[in-house]
């Protein structure tokens, strides 16, 4: 190797075996017997094949009795990315599936989202949503949190603490006739973004990230949605919220923003459509509003539990596509009622075949495709791709270690498979059980550290 090619961090962990993940060019490369090093800043330092053992230990100086080979039933993926996540509606996730959003929303979510307040109650929750979505593979995830700042923090926090990548989002609202107590004016509404975006900042967590966070245009006055988008602009954050998710929905922004051509355009006005905005939902988009996500570079969430849990709508993915516009994956909870991303992958093969049902020219989903959403996709539409959601070199080792063939786990293997029916079996039957070990950044973040001291974190609320 030329001394330019030598790497500039030592080596910490090497890996042999089966790697699975999707590029751009393609939506499932499987790699077989190939070796993975990841360096002390938890990232790949170089993904090559086996036989080339003996030439990298000696350019990258580890040791080959030092590898860790993965078992005939293992493999690598990259971690899932769960692009769009209400972290306080876990707290009554599986229930609440009986009404459209409108009705939902103020039946269920705002009296529950108010408790938040309550930092206690706010930690129980956001503890136990960090480690189920940790536990289910999710290493990104991009949370909504409440109107309360102090709340908000703390998920930040708690996610930092489990080492989970994650974008946080104090939820904006300065519009909310049906629940009264659950709103902020708009002074306190600017203000508190301002605090939330400044102390989430100054803490430096590594891989936790602020997101400017108007709840949905029917929440917020075009004062408010004009003050986020210049937020936004001049601290170079995210964007996230939602849009045309329910019919109803849509006809109530056509009323409240009279002056605007679309509900794409509500959000366009005030320059809340960037490269860095993701949009969950956009079931009754039009090509032309698709086109301006397509201009603006900004990103689609599809979540297909909640949208067929709350009877709103089908995501077309096929004509999202070939818009060319950024799509990822969402479980959306508590609208979707698993915290899951490998629900979301079924629950969008489900949905895409519904479509096929619906129009036998329909081009359906492959598992393949839904794999990349998942997983490259999410990382494309957070504008992360940069640091994670494929074994690029360079990248972090975003990673999960799954054995399909865990005792005691959901999945039989009848006989001897290929590393493609492996992967099919484990995107459509496994579950955490399946999930060896789980990376972000290099880090094993499960098992859980047993310096995290859970048992406490959990019930009483230990460990700030
Ligand atoms: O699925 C959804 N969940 C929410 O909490 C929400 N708020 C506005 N629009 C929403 N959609
Ligand atoms: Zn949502």
């Amino acid at each position: 190797m030329a001394n330019s090619d030598r790497p500039n961090a030592d080596i910490s962990h090497v890996y042999r075996g089966t790697f699975i993940h999707s590029t751009q060019q393609t939506a499932l490369q499987i790699l077989e017997d190939q070796l993975l090093g990841v360096d002390t800043h938890g990232k790949i330092a170089f993904i090559e094949k086996g036989a080339e053992l003996n030439r990298l230990s000696q350019s990258f100086g580890f040791s080959p009795s030092a590898v860790t080979q993965l078992a005939q039933h293992e493999f690598f993926m990259p971690g899932l990315v769960d692009t769009h996540i209400h972290a306080p509606q876990y707290s009554y996730a599986g229930t609440a599936l009986d009404m459209p959003l409108l009705q939902w929303l103020n039946a269920y979510t705002f009296p529950v989202e108010s408790r938040f307040k309550d930092l206690e109650f706010a930690r129980r929750v956001y503890t136990q949503v960090v480690q189920r979505t940790l536990r289910n593979g999710t290493t990104t995830a991009c949370y909504f949190a409440t109107i309360h700042t102090d709340a908000s923090l703390l998920l930040g926090q708690i996610a930092n603490d489990f080492g989970q990548r994650a974008l946080v989002g104090k939820v904006c609202m300065d519009r909310n006739n049906c629940v009264k107590h659950y709103k902020e004016t708009n002074q306190e509404s600017q203000e508190e973004t301002c605090r939330f975006i400044a102390e989430l900042l100054n803490k430096k967590y590594p891989l936790v990230r602020p997101v400017v966070t108007p709840r949905f245009a029917p929440s917020c006055t075009g004062a408010l949605l004009g003050q986020l988008g210049a937020i936004a602009k001049n601290n170079n954050l995210h964007i996230q919220s939602h849009i045309s998710e329910n019919a109803e929905e849509v006809k109530l922004v056509k009323e409240l923003f009279p002056e605007s051509e679309s509900y794409t355009d509500v959000y366009h006005k005030y320059n809340l459509l960037t490269d860095k905005t993701v949009m969950a939902h956009g079931c009754y988009l039009s090509d032309a509003e698709l086109a301006l996500f397509r201009e603006t570079g900004a990103a689609l969430s599809h979540c297909p539990n909640s949208n067929i849990s709350l009877c709103s709508g089908m995501l077309d993915v096929r004509n999202v596509l070939k818009h060319k516009v950024k799509l990822g994956l969402g479980t959306d909870v508590a609208g979707g009622y698993s915290a899951s991303m490998l629900d979301a992958v079924r629950r969008a093969l489900d949905t895409s075949k519904v479509l096929t049902i619906q129009d036998p020219d329909y081009q359906t989903l492959t598992f393949e495709e839904v794999f990349r959403l998942a997983t490259l996709g999410g990382s494309h539409a957070l504008s992360l791709d940069d640091q994670t959601g494929n074994f690029e070199v360079g990248k972090d080792f975003d990673a999960l270690r799954v054995n399909v063939a865990a005792a005691d786990g959901p999945i039989d293997m009848i006989q001897c498979e290929g590393p493609k029916v492996i992967l099919e079996k484990f995107l459509n039957l496994g579950d955490d059980r399946n999930i060896a070990e789980v990376f972000v950044a290099g880090r094993k973040v499960v098992p859980f550290s047993p310096s995290l001291n859970i048992a406490s974190m959990s019930v009483s609320g230990a460990g700030s």
